[in-house]
C-alpha cells in the first residue's frame, strides 16, 4: 500500500486526502496547526475549511512534519505558493531517502517568476526526488470532499511519473488524465486566477454576462500567448488545466478568487478582502508575478495589466474596464496583422 504525506490541511489538501483514503491509501496530513492536527484525528472534521464533510477515519492528522515525513513514498504539496519554499527547506533537512514530489498549488512566484515544480528543483537537491508531478484541473474542493465528479490532469516530463500519480487518485468519482505538457498545465492552472478575479470584478461593478464571456475568451488568449511563449504547447489551454479551470473558476460560487474579485468590483479593498475572506486567494501574488513576467517577455497581456493597476496602482475597476474597451482595434486571431489579408478568406468588402 502505497503511503503518502500530504502537506497542508486547508480545504484542498484536505479534500485530496479524503480521494487518497477512498483508493485505500495511506494518508497522513501535515498542517500546521496542533488543534486542527487534533480535531481531524478525533472528530474527523476540518470544520474551518470543509464544514459539513465528514473525512474517512483512515486519514491521520500531525502538525509535526518530521513525523509526517517518516517511511513516505510520495508527498503532495498543498500548502498555499507564498508558503511553497519555506516548506521545502523545512522537508529538505528532513528527508532521508529519494521520494516522488507531486504538487497541486497554483500560482506563479513574484520577482522569481518559477512554476511551484521549478521551486521543487530548485529547493530539492536531484538525489532527494525521483520526480515532480503537477495535479491541475477544474476541482473545486468543497465538490471533491462530497465525491461529486471531477476530472483533472496529471502532468510531468516523466511520463511514468504522471501515469503513477494518475494511479493512486483515479476513481470512479475523481478521472485523471495525463499530460506531458508540465509548463502548460502549470500556467494554465495559474494564470486562471488572474481572470477569475476579473471575472468577479466585472460582476461587482453589475457588468452581465457578456462581460464575463469576455474576459474568459480574451483571458484565455492572453494566458496562451505567454504559455507559449515560454514553452508550453497550444492545445494544452484547451484542456482540463487550462479552459476547463478557466470555465469553473469564473463561474462557481465556490471560487475564491472570483469571490474576492466580486467584492473588489463592488468598492472593497484588497486588504479588506483578504481578511474577510480567510483563505488563500492565489490570483493576487500571482498577477503582480504574471505582470512582471509579460513585461520581460515583451508578452501583450492587457487583462492582467489592468488586473495589476487595480490590485497594486489603486486605479478603479470601471477605470480598468474602460481602457481594456477602449484600446486600439485588433484582429482576433493572433496571427493576422491589420491591414494583412487572410488568404483563405481574401474577399473584397
Ligand atoms: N481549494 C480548492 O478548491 C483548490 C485549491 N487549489 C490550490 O491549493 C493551494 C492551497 O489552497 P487551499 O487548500 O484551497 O487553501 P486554504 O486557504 O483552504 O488553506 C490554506 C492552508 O495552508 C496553510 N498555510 C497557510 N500559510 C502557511 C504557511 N506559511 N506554512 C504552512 N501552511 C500554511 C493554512 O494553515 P492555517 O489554517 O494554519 O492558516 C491552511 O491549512 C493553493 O495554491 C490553491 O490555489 C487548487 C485546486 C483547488
Ligand atoms: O483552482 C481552483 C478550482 O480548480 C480553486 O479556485 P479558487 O482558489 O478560486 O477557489
Amino acid at each position: 500500500m502505497p503511503s503518502i504525506t500530504v502537506l497542508g490541511a486547508g480545504s484542498w489538501g484536505t479534500a485530496l486526502s479524503v480521494v487518497l483514503a477512498d483508493n485505500n491509501h495511506q494518508v497522513t496530513l501535515w498542517g500546521r496547526s496542533a488543534d486542527s492536527a487534533r480535531e481531524i484525528n478525533e472528530n474527523h472534521t476540518n470544520v474551518k475549511y470543509l464544514p459539513g464533510v465528514l473525512l474517512p477515519e483512515t486519514i491521520q492528522a500531525t502538525n509535526d512534519l518530521q513525523e509526517a515525513l517518516k517511511g513516505s513514498d510520495t508527498i503532495l504539496l498543498v500548502v498555499p505558493t507564498k508558503a511553497m519554499r519555506d516548506i521545502l527547506k523545512d522537508i529538505k533537512s528532513n528527508l532521508e531517502r529519494p521520494v516522488t514530489f507531486v504538487h497541486a498549488s497554483k500560482g506563479i512566484e513574484p520577482e522569481t517568476y518559477l512554476r511551484v515544480s521549478e521551486i521543487i528543483e530548485e529547493e530539492i537537491p536531484e538525489n532527494l526526488r525521483k520526480a515532480v508531478v503537477v495535479l491541475s484541473g477544474p476541482s473545486h474542493a468543497e465538490e471533491v470532499s462530497t465525491r461529486q465528479p471531477t476530472t483533472v490532469t496529471s502532468s510531468s516530463v516523466n511520463m511514468k511519473a504522471a501515469e503513477f500519480v494518475q494511479d493512486l487518485f483515479m476513481n470512479t468519482n475523481f478521472r485523471v488524465y495525463t499530460n506531458p505538457d508540465l509548463i502548460g498545465v502549470e500556467i494554465g492552472g495559474s494564470l486562471k486566477n488572474i481572470i477569475a478575479l476579473g471575472a468577479g470584478m466585472t460582476s461587482g461593478l453589475g457588468y452581465g454576462d457578456n462581460a464575463k464571456a469576455a474576459l474568459m475568451t480574451r483571458g484565455l488568449a492572453e494566458i496562451a500567448r505567454l504559455g507559449m511563449k515560454l514553452g508550453a504547447k497550444p492545445m494544452t489551454f484547451a484542456g482540463l488545466s487550462g479552459l476547463g479551470d478557466l470555465i469553473v473558476t469564473c463561474t462557481s460560487v465556490h471560487s475564491r478568487n472570483w469571490r474576492a474579485g466580486n467584492m473588489i468590483g463592488k468598492g472593497r479593498t484588497v486588504p479588506e478582502v483578504l481578511e474577510e475572506m480567510g483563505m488563500v486567494v492565489e490570483g493576487i501574488r500571482t498577477t503582480k508575478a504574471a505582470y512582471q513576467l509579460a513585461s520581460l517577455e515583451k508578452v501583450d497581456m492587457p487583462i492582467t495589466s489592468g488586473l495589476y493597476d487595480v490590485l497594486f496602482n489603486g486605479k478603479e475597476p470601471e477605470a480598468a474596464v474602460e481602457e481594456l474597451m477602449g484600446r486600439v482595434k485588433k484582429h482576433e486571431v493572433e496571427d493576422l496583422k491589420l491591414g494583412e489579408t487572410d488568404p483563405l478568406n481574401d474577399m473584397e468588402p
